[in-house]
């Protein structure tokens, strides 16, 4: 077992994740299945570990968004299918093919050249449409035809799937979503009527499968909600489905020290006290994910809200006690203690940005503890 030498670190219950695919299921109707979305290191919350628990918890395949993310899931055992999303070189087709990963095609130059390049195993594609996200896919009749009249003359291009991506799914104001699905219709019956075979489709990304569970999707792709946070403050108002946060980030009291008032904290002294104040200092900092823009946040320590004082620092920040605490006093910087919570929803709305980006930017220093039911399972340290 994986061990670790410092007092930060992020701990990932599997469990929530289990419960929230549980929801989910709940929610949809019985065939249409799920693909755990762990791009990004399942969002920062450790890919492999993630991938393992989906699928015993119930879903069936897994994508990705590099073709180097798949390879690690395939290294690590996982044999589920696995989709690539995005772009992935025509020359490294051979590679998907080799390891039965299936990958996004949308350009007919590309299958062009992944053609000439004469691989001998079947490769396995999903045919993306942009409907109006306006980041990859095809996005008219002649385009479609034109892709798949190359499909159908290369034999060892196997197509698995048509999907494509809302942009809008998790918003209040349904036009944009509508136009979309409108789109897709469209697209989807000049497919039919260009293509004999029997494709699967997936068109739900978390706030699309929790919405509209009714969609004729064979798989919805289960993302952010799979890690118990909502897609937008819109769609927890309306709560959907019941979610269980699986990431928590804490540290310890490394320092702690009264200072007389008039004392300034961290680089360029931006902070001063105005009367005696005690002070703690919490081994973490920006090279950790925890960015300077922090500053001004609050961390949890004995069930009470204090607040990050002075410049965050590469490696370590300083916070304000309201009172002397001892050294190694746990400190939560996202998760709960007692009644209080600092969310991934606090600190995303802190740093002007979404709870996607939360865990996601928690760098690989920080040791991942995962956790079934609140006992440590199993620890991945990317130094050691
Ligand atoms: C193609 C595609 N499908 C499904 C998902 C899962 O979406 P969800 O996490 O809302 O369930 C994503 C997430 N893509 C991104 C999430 O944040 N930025 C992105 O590009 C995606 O890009």
């Amino acid at each position: 077992r994986e061990t670790y030498y410092r007092d930060s670190i992020a701990e990932v219950e599997l469990t929530a994740i289990e419960y929230n695919i549980q929801q989910l299921k709940q929610r949809l109707d019985k065939e249409t299945d799920i693909c755990a979305v762990v791009k990004a290191d399942a969002y920062g919350h450790g890919d492999v570990q993630v991938a393992r628990t989906a699928l015993k918890a119930g879903a069936k395949s897994l994508a990705v968004a590099l073709l180097d993310e798949a390879l690690k899931l395939r290294k690590a055992g996982i044999e589920a299918p696995i989709l690539v999303m995005g772009w992935t070189r025509p020359q490294d087709a051979a590679v998907a093919a080799e390891y039965n990963i299936a990958l996004t095609v949308f350009q007919k130059d590309w299958l062009k050249e992944v053609a000439g390049l004469q691989s001998s195993d079947p490769l396995k594609l999903h045919l993306k449409i942009d409907t109006g996200m306006g980041r990859i896919g095809v996005r008219t009749a002649v385009e479609l035809e034109e892709v798949l009249a190359v499909l159908a003359e290369t034999p060892e291009f196997h197509l698995e799937a048509l999907f494509t991506h809302f942009a809008t799914a998790d918003e209040e104001e349904s036009a944009y979503f509508n136009e979309q699905q409108e789109r897709w219709d469209e697209m989807f019956s000049c497919f039919k009527r260009n293509w004999a075979e029997d494709v699967e489709i997936h068109t739900s990304n978390s706030a699309t499968s929790m919405r509209v569970p009714e969609r004729m999707d064979h798989f919805v792709r289960f993302g952010i909600s799979m890690y118990g946070l909502y897609p937008s403050p819109h769609v927890k108002k309306e709560r959907p489905i019941d979610l269980k946060p699986a990431f928590s980030l804490s540290s310890r009291l490394v320092h702690v020290k009264k200072i007389a008032a008039g004392e300034s904290i961290s680089y360029g002294a931006t902070y001063t006290t105005e009367k005696e104040e005690w002070i703690g200092t919490i081994p973490l900092g920006y090279a950790d994910g925890w960015i300077r823009k922090l500053q001004g946040a609050e961390v949890l320590v004995d069930g009470k809200r204090q607040p990050i004082v002075g410049r965050i620092c590469m490696d370590q920040f300083m916070i304000r006690l309201d009172q002397e605490y001892p050294i190694g006093t746990k400190v939560t910087l996202i998760g709960k203690q007692g009644d209080q919570e600092i969310s991934a929803d606090e600190i995303a709305e802190h740093l002007e940005t979404i709870n996607y980006e939360i865990p996601c930017m928690i760098s690989q220093r920080v040791p991942r503890v995962f956790q079934e039911d609140g006992r440590t399972v199993e620890v991945r340290n990317s130094l050691l």
